[in-house]
């Protein structure tokens, strides 16, 4: 008896870490698959000792505590947890249970996004404030990060009075296979699974880097549905389309609970084929009345439960542990396995992350382990399985030279990485390239890994500028390289010429500096050439470049290799000028005033927004002064502006206007 209670005391001391790790630092430490076998035990045991469970106990608890960087939010309606159902069995005793107060039922079901849950509320149909479920009650506010995500609408189609949605904030996996890939380069550490990585991205004290996070959102409930005629869940998910919003449109609606478990069953054997990572499905009961006659527990709907589709877990080999070496020097570990079938496809490869991982997992050469794939598309050992352990296993060391080019590598103080030290690292260089075609940079179709690595081998290329040089000529002896696609190749090269400064910016790889950062520098900058003449203090003086950053921007162009690889591209005919002024000039000959602290936009940037639209951005208030835009703790000029009776907008109406862009 006594070893009960040991174990329901261990089971909460655990529960409750692995709770901190994942709601609070985005970073667990088990997989779910691990939690929820804990759960299940510390239920069964609760269950079987009633008087045991406190109402502090994790069983009974909504997600973790609220971070203190964070403004709390009090939820008008606690955001709950889903009861589990992890086979035929359990979804049976759910109906079985709806079926005690109601005969007949009506069931929908939707899919079980892997994310986090966000509430939205909108006033006067704008969009006012965005919060994380937090502990169910008390939530993160994080209205700056959910404006950065292009799905959710800012403004309601049809504007009312006041509404609280509820929805999903997740990141597809194919923005998730980036961002981990990105920040291995970055010798940073990785995410666990998009849900972690999109918690991490909308709990951001800063909205920049959730704006370079591609990050969606499903909306699929609403809080007072009845005030607006609406009865039901598919009604609501009806209504939240025509206000804007996304809803996943793969729901269904059942009557049976044997066609649910049959599709429950079905979609197990789908789940790999959407663009995110889905972990099961959730079964509501439809009709509201029937919703509020069931009622809730502390931590949970009764009217719904969540159907988790098994873990994808299996065992294999490690038979070697060879060095992937990346774009900016970085040697990533990786797993050769024995080829195994994973979540959909044949996995023979996994990342191993970095030296501390293989040693904190003690990842021998040789030993069995059991693999996942995370997020649904990232392979990745989850742990080694010593009781089958022969003695024959080796460890792995990290090597002193370069696998590719012999040059010394060494570990940065502070940094998990290793790296090739050496700039004309061959396989520096074909990563180098790689990225220089990737679709965010200058977007080559048709110019992968194995034909950069053909040109390489050629000597028809030595860097991404000789691309611009190649000819159908070149192309055509290339193995597997049709005419057809040796013509495709050519234009898409040729067509990348005008892709523009910020992508091309981004496509040189340059250390720290992202998508976004291209985006800025091309804006403020607007040229390359202005941009290589641009001195620490003057890239320092620009809003979101950080001194990292900055640095990196510096010493980049401050190499003669940077200097020729330029030169190429110019003499080229790469577009290396920014179009400023592409933008409609909505704001022709206007001076527009901006005043007090923005939420939206730091104050350079909303200044740029002007500019490039042909107005002026100006510092006083005048009689010539077309509109003010005032943020929080307006002062004197919105005073004065009202004095002169000149207009005053809020962010969400400057916004508007800029939306009308056609
Ligand atoms: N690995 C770890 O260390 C660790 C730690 C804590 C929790 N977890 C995982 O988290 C789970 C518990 O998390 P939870 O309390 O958020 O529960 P949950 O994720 O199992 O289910 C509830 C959530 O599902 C989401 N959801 C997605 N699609 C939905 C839809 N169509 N309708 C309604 N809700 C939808 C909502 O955000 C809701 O809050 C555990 O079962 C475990 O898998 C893992
Ligand atoms: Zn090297």
């Amino acid at each position: 008896m006594q070893d009960d209670f040991e174990r329901i005391a261990a089971l909460r001391k655990e529960l409750e870490e692995a709770n901190k790790q994942y709601y609070e630092l985005d970073q667990p430490r088990i997989t779910d698959g691990e939690y929820d076998a804990l759960m299940r035990e510390l239920l069964a045991l609760e269950a079987k000792h009633p008087d045991s469970v406190a109402p502090d106990s994790p069983t009974q608890r909504v997600g973790g505590a609220v971070a203190k960087e964070y403004t709390k939010v009090r939820h008008l309606e606690p955001l709950l947890s889903l009861d589990n159902a992890f086979d035929a069995g359990d979804l049976r005793e759910f109906d079985r249970r709806v079926r005690q107060v109601f005969a007949e039922v009506e069931y929908v079901v939707e899919l079980k996004i892997d994310g986090l849950t966000v509430a939205l509320t909108y006033v006067d149909g704008l969009m006012v404030r965005g919060a994380t479920r937090g502990d169910g009650s008390v939530g993160e506010e994080i209205t700056a990060n959910v404006k950065t995500v292009g799905s959710i609408p800012l403004r309601l189609n049809k504007p009312v009075a006041k509404l609280s949605v509820r929805g999903e904030g997740y990141m597809p996996k194919a923005s998730f296979a980036r961002l981990n890939q990105e920040r291995e380069e970055e010798g940073l550490s990785t995410f666990a699974n998009p849900r972690n990585a999109a918690a991490g991205s909308l709990r951001q004290l800063n909205s920049r880097i959730t704006a370079e996070r591609k990050l969606d959102y499903f909306a699929y409930q609403l809080l007072s549905a009845n005030e607006l005629g609406l009865n039901n869940q598919i009604d609501v998910l009806n209504y939240l389309k025509e206000q804007g919003f996304v809803v996943n449109p793969e729901y269904k609606v059942f009557h049976d609970i044997e066609e649910v478990i049959k599709y429950c069953e079905e979609m197990a054997g789908e789940r790999h084929r959407f663009p995110y990572d889905i972990d099961g499905l959730v079964i509501k009961v439809n009709d509201f009345d029937l919703q509020q006659e069931l009622g809730f527990t502390a931590k949970s709907p009764r009217w719904a439960i969540s159907y988790k589709f098994p873990a994808e877990q299996v065992e294999t080999v490690v038979e070697d542990i060879i060095l992937r070496v990346g774009r900016t020097g970085v040697l990533t570990p990786t797993a050769v396995l024995q080829a195994v079938p994973v979540a959909g496809s044949t996995v023979s490869r996994a990342t191993l992350h970095n030296l501390d991982n293989i040693r904190e997992k003690d990842i021998r050469i040789g030993d069995h382990v059991l693999i996942h794939k995370a997020g649904d598309v990232i392979p990745e050992v989850i742990r080694v399985l010593p009781e089958k352990r022969s003695g024959e296993e080796r460890f792995f060391e990290m090597p002193e030279l370069c696998p590719e080019c012999q040059s010394p590598v060494l570990r940065e103080e502070g940094e998990a990485a290793y790296r090739c030290q050496s700039i004309s690292c061959p396989a520096q260089q074909r990563e180098g390239i790689i990225h220089f075609v990737s679709r965010d940079a200058m977007a080559i179709d048709g110019l992968g890994p194995a034909v950069i690595q053909q040109l390489l081998d050629a000597d028809l290329i030595k860097d991404a500028a000789d691309l611009y040089a190649l000819s159908f000529e070149d192309l055509v002896p290339l193995e597997r390289m049709g005419q057809k696609s040796a013509e495709n190749l050519l234009k898409a090269i040729a067509d990348s010429k005008e892709r523009g400064l910020a992508p091309l910016i981004f496509a040189l790889g340059i250390r720290h500096t992202g998508v976004k950062a291209g985006k800025i520098l091309a804006q403020t900058f607007g040229s390359m050439e202005k941009l290589q003449g641009a001195g620490l203090e003057e890239l320092l003086a620009i809003p979101d470049i950080g001194p990292g950053m900055a640095e990196s921007l510096v010493q980049f162009f401050g190499m003669e290799s940077t200097e020729r690889f330029l030169a190429k591209l110019q003499e080229a005919g790469v577009k290396m000028t920014a179009d400023i002024s592409a933008r409609p000039q909505i704001f022709a000959g206007k001076s527009i005033v901006v005043t007090g602290s923005l939420e939206r936009w730091e104050r350079r940037e909303i200044e740029t927004l002007i500019e490039e639209r042909g107005g002026k951005a100006a510092s006083s208030v005048s009689k010539k002064t077309a509109f003010v835009v005032a943020g929080e703790k307006a002062g004197s000029k919105l005073v004065k502006a009202q004095d002169l009776g000149i207009a005053v907008l809020t962010e969400e109406e400057f916004e508007l206007m800029l939306k009308d862009e056609s």
